[in-house]
């Protein structure tokens, strides 16, 4: 599914801050060599994050779900000169590559890359979050919550990629990934210790502010 009609996604491509050289390599590379490139954040989500990153000015942040390390570049930009960026993915295949792009990229100094399933390594990590970026399995996406929010600075922010789920979300459909996206946007809607506003954004992005 196209998230936004063509003619519309060029005009916002062409009216936002163009990628770096190698985040143009990274998306290349992805669409050319890796198995679901659409999973790659691109250029508008990609600048979105950076943004974000550069207004909150984080000394933590974490993301869940590296793919080729697209996000975590575009969020790293916005690091505190002192800031760390944990990143995890379980896809051990990935790993070459992402360590290459971080490299390319200038920031191998600032990433911690954690390769295992997420939903072990989070509550090993020490560390109190400015950011937090759920980009992982979307069966997982309301344990993720639930493992970082009593980690998470007050006004800091959660970011939870692909809420909408290619617009199944309000469909009558009711799979497995359907649901856990409906329950996941619900209990971050009842969770009094969030703000939070679904941003229509590509898949959708579901931005909460821990109060
Ligand atoms: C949508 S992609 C991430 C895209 C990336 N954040 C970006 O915007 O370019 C999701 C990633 O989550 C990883 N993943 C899935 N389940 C995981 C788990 N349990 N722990 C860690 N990573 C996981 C997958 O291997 C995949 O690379």
């Amino acid at each position: 599914m196209e998230f936004l009609p063509e003619k519309l996604q060029d005009y916002a491509e062409s009216h936002t801050t163009d990628e770096s050289d190698v985040l143009k390599y990274i998306s290349r590379e992805t669409h050319l060599k890796v198995l679901s490139p659409r999973m790659l954040s691109g250029h508008l989500q990609g600048r979105l994050l950076s943004m974000f990153s550069h207004m909150i000015k984080p000394k933590r942040i974490l993301e869940i779900g590296t793919y080729t390390g697209y996000s975590a570049v575009c969020m790293a930009e916005g690091l505190d000169t002192e800031g760390k960026l944990y990143t995890i993915d379980v896809n051990e295949e990935l790993e070459a590559r992402v360590r290459k792009h971080f490299e390319m990229a200038g920031v191998t100094d600032k990433v911690t890359f954690l390769v295992g399933d997420a939903h072990a390594i989070v509550p090993s990590l020490n560390e109190q979050w400015d950011l937090v970026f759920i980009d992982a399995d979307k069966l997982g996406y309301s344990q993720y919550f639930d493992l970082v929010i009593d980690n998470m600075n007050t006004d800091g922010y959660i970011i939870a990629d692909n809420v909408l789920w290619s617009g199944k979300i309000v469909e009558d459909v009711s799979d497995k990934k359907t649901e856990a996206m409906r329950n996941f946007n619900e209990k971050v809607m009842n969770d009094p210790r969030v703000e939070n506003i679904l941003l229509p954004l590509r898949d959708g992005l579901m931005v909460m502010r821990k109060k």
